[in-house]
């Protein structure tokens, strides 16, 4: 285990957890090495110093001093125990609700929380001990839950951080169920921080339960607990200054240890927290698939129409419809912040709090956007799986290759042993990775950019889906891989009749992939048509731009054409067409209002955005500019 390795790193740490471990042992082996009884008095040799017979003295009443640490560490270790156990139970359960699932449930235990946090936690525990009758076991199980929420802080915002990462949405796009993330995912990847403030928290509780022993509460002398001990030496401090001095000790190097133990714990989390490194970053063709708004298209395998997405109010997406049907791809292009990855997280319902999703994604004749919970989940991942543009961030670092692909297979095909590896080894085959069983053993640091991608293609084929949502599968890529990823993609659709929406700013890849192309700009589609239609006779200025600002066509020492401007962002969208600003062809109409997305002729499937479609040359004009 990689924490424990960086563990051993920290000797002051290694030497503090040494000392609890022999504490610990030492106190529950009390029966068999304490010199005496714990309550045996003699009078004869009452406050005696440290001696042969006795190692650390004896008491007012004579009783042996270290016998009574031996036995006293039972009532204070096992207390510390046992509000330990109960506070990391609630803390761990509630903080990973909380920031796993989020929303209300999320508000509900937070608010749980703060109240707890706010309760005069002694107030509470004299009560408890008074109604008790001073029973040690309630009172702490009520010191654990009153100090749960310093755990279950820890855990909701580790949590929470963790099921932002594209791995989760990873696994929950391929179609695994939350509690299965959750323990498969999310808590191997927050253990860190929980273990340290569960240490931090342990040196706490025993300073308290200390304080609650030293008035007698929580023990009931004459048995001994490391407080009540303390209590008792200050008690005859003008006598014997000593007998303060081993119960004092002892009490402050448990706490101090704890702590120590935490810190090299802190140190060795954040050392062992090794992000994976950053995986790098072209160009075939078949013929054309359908599009357009109106009805979805039955006969395809994705079709979504008059898709709209806001966040908290604000549209990012407006009115977007397109169909890609089996063994087809379809394009989605455009700059930056233009929505297409929100247009693909909503068709994979992968959008956070706060989201709004309208309109249909029809898949397999159900609308998903309005289908139970149950049936979109089932549909993520066997239906329609993902690949992210980072696929180092996709698979969790913590787990070999053949351990994630294995428990997707088993998920969905409910394969176990021999036949589960198999299975994987054959996935592996399949995206072309040339050593399988080597590729399985290996964790994710260990692969090639390439090798992470085809790995996360691997998991994507996993549930055998209809449709595969790309996301820039080649931008983190370096251009040799970039054509070894399409060509696998190409490959694996021949052979399993996948539909592929992808994802790209890049011209080079929708011309050798793309069979149509959605154009968008600033949240709408403002172009769609085959491929060929694209680049021969763009009708809209944008994609006049884009096609123009392709380095790959542009002439050799003359200046790459850009479009002047930037897209504006979803809060400045103007009333009348979103590109008007940038557009070297705009007219005062263009700002009036609204522009639909229209055929540039009659019930063409070539449709653009643009109200001067019918009188703009824009095939010529971008051969003008170029010659
Ligand atoms: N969770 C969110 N909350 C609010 N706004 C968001 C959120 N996610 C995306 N947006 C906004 O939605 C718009 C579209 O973003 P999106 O990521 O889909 O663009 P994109 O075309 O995929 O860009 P890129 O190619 O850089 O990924 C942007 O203006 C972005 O700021």
């Amino acid at each position: 285990m990689r924490l424990a390795r960086e563990y051993l790193r920290r000797p002051l740490g290694v030497i503090a957890a040494a000392f609890l471990v022999l504490v610990a042992l030492a106190v529950i082996a009390a029966p068999l090495i304490a010199p005496y009884d714990q309550l045996r008095m003699d009078l004869g040799h009452s406050l005696a110093l440290p001696s042969a017979k006795h190692w650390l003295g004896t008491d007012r009443l004579g009783r042996d001093v270290l016998s009574r640490l031996l036995w006293g560490g039972r009532v204070s270790l096992g207390g510390l125990a046992e509000a330990l156990s109960v506070a990391f139970a609630i803390g761990v359960v509630a903080g990973l609700i909380a920031g796993y699932v989020g929303r209300g449930v999320d508000n509900a235990i937070s608010r749980t929380t703060e109240v707890l946090m706010a309760t005069p936690g002694i107030v509470v525990l004299l009560m408890v001990y008074g109604i008790s009758n001073n029973n040690a076991h309630l009172g702490m199980i009520t010191l654990g839950v009153l100090c749960s929420p310093s755990i279950t802080r820890v855990t909701r915002a580790a949590a929470r951080a963790v099921s932002q990462e594209v791995y989760i949405s990873s696994a929950e796009v391929l179609g695994m169920g939350r509690l299965r993330i959750v323990f498969d995912h999310v808590l191997p990847n927050i253990w860190g921080p929980i273990i340290v403030s569960t240490a931090v928290l342990g040196a706490v509780i025993l300073g308290i339960q200390g304080g609650l022993n030293y008035i007698n509460l929580g023990v009931n002398p004459p048995a001994a607990s490391w407080g009540g001990m303390v209590s008792d030496g200050q008690r005859v401090l003008a006598q014997q200054p000593w007998l303060i001095v081993p119960s004092g000790l002892l009490l402050t190097l448990v706490i101090m240890a704890l702590m120590l133990t935490a810190d090299g714990l802190r140190d060795a989390t954040a050392s062992n927290r090794s992000r994976p490194a950053r995986a790098q970053a072209a160009a075939a063709r078949k013929p054309s698939a359908q599009a357009g708004a109106g009805q979805a298209d039955a006969s395809a395998a994705l079709s979504v129409r008059g898709l709209s997405v806001s966040f908290s109010g604000l549209e990012v997406v407006r009115n977007v419809s397109f169909d890609v049907r089996d063994g087809r791809t379809l394009g989605i292009v455009g700059e930056s912040g233009c929505g297409k990855s929100v247009t693909a997280s909503a068709a994979l319902d992968q959008l956070g709090p706060g989201s709004r999703i309208d309109g249909e994604v029809v898949f397999g004749g159900v609308d998903l956007n309005h289908a139970p919970r149950r049936v979109r989940a089932r549909t993520r991942g066997a239906g329609i799986a993902y690949v992210s543009q980072d696929p180092m961030v996709a698979l969790d670092p913590c787990f070999t290759v053949e351990s994630q692909l294995g428990e997707l297979i088993g998920r969905h095909e409910r394969l176990r042993g021999s036949r589960r590896r198999a299975r994987a080894l054959e996935l592996l085959r399949q995206v072309g990775l040339p050593n399988p069983a080597d590729t399985a053993a290996r964790y994710p640091h260990q692969l090639s950019g390439g090798m992470a991608q085809r790995v996360s293609i691997a998991c994507a084929l996993a549930g055998r889906p209809r449709v595969l949502i790309a996301d820039e599968p080649t931008t983190a890529l370096d251009v040799t891989i970039q054509g070894e990823i399409l060509d696998l993609l190409r490959t694996l659709q021949g052979e399993t009749g996948l539909a592929i929406v992808l994802i790209t700013h890049d011209l080079g890849v929708v011309a050798d992939l793309c069979d149509r192309v959605a154009v968008m700009y600033a949240g709408e589609i403002v172009e769609i048509a085959d491929v060929e239609s694209i680049f021969d006779r763009p009708a809209h200025p944008y994609t006049r731009g884009l096609i123009d600002s392709n380095p790959i066509a542009s002439k050799r020492g003359s200046p790459l054409p850009s479009i002047p401007g930037a897209v504006p962002s979803p809060a400045n969208w103007p009333i009348g067409c979103h590109f008007g600003e940038r557009c070297r062809f705009r007219t005062p109409q263009c700002s009036a209002g609204p522009v639909p997305l229209a055929p540039v002729a009659d019930a063409s499937p070539h449709q653009a955005r643009c109200i001067r479609v019918g009188e703009l040359d824009l095939a010529s004009a971008g051969q003008e500019r170029r010659s």
